[in-house]
């Protein structure tokens, strides 16, 4: 493994996964938004499952704030990481209603029934969805959708927002939409952004890197 600078980062993550063919170092500042750039299979979504906790690696560390999350002898789990994966498919609980999907992380934090509605509605006023918060996630489009997931990300209040080609599925008249919402939800935020749209990543990223087979490659 290399690595491309000393600690310091504030998002530290140096992994290998064997069976995919990934070896990656990627240091992040806080506040800041990373794009990660490169062909199909280069190993970005692997990249973001290791941050996420849903990929163990076969060697590296999970770094955030100087608190190890994943290490050899070292594994937090995925919902206590403070660190969340907005992915391409948003993954609403589909028979929960828009405000309840949003609710459901402040909820799982603990907070009251009456805190996490207050929560949620904040988050859907904040993303334009407000007015769908009855609907039931099963019936939104593809649009509407990846705001709601978005409201639901941020509602969780994490240190770190990973986003994984989060406007691939929208159709063309969707895309400036939410990625307007999205450079407002990413602004001073420490994030990291997977997308193939060079209008996303001149749109949202601070700056970008570049990974191919497996290899951050600067
Ligand atoms: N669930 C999986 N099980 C096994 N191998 C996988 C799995 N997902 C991806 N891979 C393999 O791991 C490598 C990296 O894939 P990954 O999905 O991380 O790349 P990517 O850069 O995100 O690609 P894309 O732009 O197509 O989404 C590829 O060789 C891929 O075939």
């Amino acid at each position: 493994m290399t690595s491309a600078d000393g600690g310091g980062a504030f998002l530290g993550i140096r992994a290998r996964v064997d069976a995919r063919g990934v070896d990656v170092d990627l240091r992040v500042a806080h506040g800041e938004t990373v794009a990660v750039v490169g062909p199909n299979g280069a190993g970005k979504s692997t990249l973001l499952a290791v941050a996420a906790g849903l990929l163990r690696p076969d060697a590296g560390t999970v770094e955030l704030d100087g608190v190890e999350l994943a290490g050899p002898r070292r594994w937090v789990p995925p919902h206590r990481r403070g660190i969340v994966l907005m992915a391409q498919q948003t993954l609403l609980f589909p028979h929960l209603s828009v405000r309840d999907n949003v609710a459901f992380a402040p909820r799982a934090s603990g907070l009251s029934r009456a805190a996490a509605r207050d929560a949620a509605e904040r988050w859907l006023v904040e993303t334009g969805v407000r007015a769908l918060a009855e609907r039931r996630a099963s019936d939104l489009s593809g649009g509407q959708a990846q705001r709601v997931a978005l409201a639901r990300a941020l509602a969780a209040e994490p240190a770190v927002l990973l986003l994984d080609e989060p406007m691939a599925a929208l159709d063309v008249d969707a895309a400036p939409e939410l990625r307007a919402l999205l450079a407002r939800a990413l602004g001073g935020r420490t994030a990291v952004l997977v997308s193939h749209d060079p209008d996303d990543v001149a749109a949202l990223a601070d700056r970008s890197v570049r990974m191919a087979a497996g290899r951050v490659a600067g």
